[in-house]
């Protein structure tokens, strides 16, 4: 998978390049990451990459020149190396609330240009002439976007086949299937005198797998019935799910 990344901060996506799911991804070749810095297209001396916003008001603008020269050039190499023209995303308190299913949507999307808005954020018009999808990861205002585009793109690395070590890990992933995650236990088998769950010493894998599910379903009733609404539950699940009411009935 291809992501162009335009910011003025690049050095800000070292550690996730360098480390962890996205950083071995990397180095196999599984994503490629290209960077792209407004501040390389300022042509003026101060090299300025932000500009004051027309009507007044605190804070400034990004630059438009010095912005849509990144973006278009991210685009172009985007469009080289994949063949593909790439989705440009912003990210923005203003955008389309992100979820398991947006990432979804956007990892199999193809090559993405991921834009990190600065200081007060972008000109409507290149939200209009240059953007592609608006997207937020969260009712909150960050200080810029480089920490939105590193959450989107962890999240979709995961869905590469290939990248997580073991393929269930990113079903089993809470909201991969909807779902809250189950809780998960490793030694010791007693914390404080609480004890591992007797069904995963059991080593039977059918009520290992029943339970986790039930855990699941029991979870996401409790703490997001709005995951529930309209899923269709089936026989198992329900049964599964009216069980763990029972047992949870206040
Ligand atoms: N929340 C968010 N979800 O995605 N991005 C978010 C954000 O808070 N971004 C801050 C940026 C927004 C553009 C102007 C500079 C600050």
């Amino acid at each position: 998978m291809w992501i162009g990344v335009v910011s003025l901060f690049p050095e800000m996506f070292e550690a996730m390049t360098q480390q962890g799911v996205v950083g071995r991804a990397i180095e196999r070749g599984q994503i490629e990451l290209g960077f792209w810095n407004p501040r390389d297209y300022a042509t003026d001396k101060h090299r300025s990459v932000d500009d004051r916003p027309y009507g007044g008001g605190p804070g400034m603008l990004m630059k438009v020149d010095t912005l849509r020269g990144a973006i278009h050039d991210a685009k172009a190499q985007g469009q080289a190396l994949t063949g593909r023209s790439p989705k440009v995303i912003y990210l923005s308190p203003q955008g389309r609330k992100l979820d398991q299913n947006g990432v979804e949507t956007l990892a199999s999307a193809g090559p993405l240009v991921v834009v990190a808005g600065r200081y007060e954020g972008i000109d409507e018009r290149v939200v209009e002439c240059d953007i592609d999808e608006e997207w937020s990861i969260g009712d909150y205002v960050l200080s810029g976007g480089e920490l939105p585009a590193m959450v989107l793109i962890d999240a979709a690395a995961r869905l590469i086949p290939g990248v997580l070590g073991h393929h269930d890990s990113a079903i089993e992933d809470s909201f991969s299937d909807g779902l809250l995650d189950c809780p998960h236990y490793t030694r010791p088998e007693v914390i404080d005198g609480k004890r591992v769950p007797d069904v995963l010493l059991s080593g039977h894998h059918g009520d290992i797998k029943r339970w986790r599910l039930k855990q699941s379903l029991g979870r996401t009733w409790q703490r997001r019935p709005d995951l529930l609404a309209g899923r269709e539950l089936d026989a198992e699940q329900r049964r599964l799910l009216d069980e763990y009411i029972e047992e949870h009935a206040k």
